[in-house]
């Protein structure tokens, strides 16, 4: 569906002389910086994945975005979008894709919403029973109608949002872009659009690229993340291999039945277990362990020793602090 090679994307901005009419100088000042925002990327992306594409600030996600999208054109390398060039052929490429920002409409700021749907649908050359279809349904599903006939301008940032998803859908693309979608969005409005992106890519097949800062649209949505810090690649896989990676520890509360016995000489012994008691408390003791360096079953066997376990919990570490550690290192 999407294929990236080498994309590099570099921008050239003219030095601001120092001192008066700084402005005007620059105008015709002939130094400039460099800025490498994308650094050689390459990744694929099959139909029907729902993919995480997240980083720090100034990562280079958007630069990415603008370039499948054909809005920028890359320094170098190749991308192709449902076998198509975005930049070069643009009418084709878009037909396949959807884009949402969240932080700017696609919508008519003075027009009912109803109506930016009509002028989309002549855009998109959508035929009207497809149309009235697709709407009813989105309708549905994103309780369109209590703001059917409301100015976007006066829509809640909630209301905007879920009416800029189903302009995006409304010509059937395959292929789904979102730039931050749930940003200032309160819980039950992200939980409303955490439930239409899953749909469409569970039930209807979509292909989806989120780019977000919120790490529970991550963990909840994406099956796959990719993560990019200085304008490169450091990682794709899953969720769940990244936290090995990292190797954070992963909190597990240990609930024993009736009597049990914590070893006395374990601060002795546990540099070799590689793993802490933290806590013991009443009938429950929290341990911290790596999970890169031991596993949860050698972890059941020292601790089913010490009692009859009635409960195991597992934490896994927050997803943020597993970003924040990865782009520190
Ligand atoms: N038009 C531009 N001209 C010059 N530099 C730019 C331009 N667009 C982006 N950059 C720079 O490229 C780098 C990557 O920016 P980009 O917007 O892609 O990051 P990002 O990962 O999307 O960040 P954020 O999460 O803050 O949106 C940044 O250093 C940014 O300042």
């Amino acid at each position: 569906m999407i294929e990236a090679r080498n994309l590099c994307k570099d921008f050239k901005t003219p030095v601001v002389p120092e001192g008066r009419f700084s402005g005007i100088r620059t105008l015709f000042s002939r130094e400039y910086r460099l800025k490498e925002a994308v650094r050689g990327i390459s990744f694929q992306v099959k139909q029907g994945e729902f993919v995480g594409y997240i980083g720090p600030n100034g990562a280079g996600k958007s630069t990415t975005i603008k370039m499948l999208t054909g809005i920028l054109h890359p320094t170098s390398g190749e991308v192709t979008v449902g076998g198509w060039n975005p930049h070069r052929d643009r009418q084709k490429a878009v037909r396949q894709l959807g884009v949402v920002f969240g932080q700017r409409s696609q919508l008519w700021w003075d027009l009912p919403v109803k109506d930016s749907y009509d002028i989309l649908a002549q855009m998109y050359d959508v035929n009207p029973a497809d149309k009235k279809e697709r709407l009813d349904q989105f309708a549905e599903l994103l309780d369109l109608h209590e703001f059917w006939d409301t100015p976007v301008r006066k829509l809640s940032l909630g209301q905007r949002m879920r009416a800029d998803i189903a302009a995006a859908m409304l010509h059937d693309p395959e292929l789904l872009f979102l730039d931050e979608p749930t940003i200032g969005l309160d819980v039950h409005a992200k939980l409303n659009i955490r439930r239409f992106l899953r749909k469409l890519n569970e039930d209807f097949g979509k292909t989806i690229l989120l780019t977000t800062h919120d790490m529970d649209d991550v963990e909840q949505l994406c099956n796959r993340v990719m993560v990019i810090n200085h304008g490169e690649m450091k990682y794709d896989g899953t969720i769940g291999r990244l936290r090995e990676m990292i190797g954070l520890p992963t909190l597990i509360r240990v609930k024993f039945r009736g009597d049990f016995q914590v070893p006395e000489d374990l601060l002795r012994i546990s540099p070799s277990l590689s793993f802490n008691v933290t806590q013991i408390e009443g009938d429950t003791v929290t341990l911290e362990a790596n999970r890169r360096e031991i596993s949860t079953i050698d972890i059941i066997r020292v601790v089913g020793d010490w009692g009859e376990i009635d409960d195991i919990a597992m934490e896994e570490p927050e997803f943020e602090e597993v970003i924040r550690s990865f782009s520190a290192s």
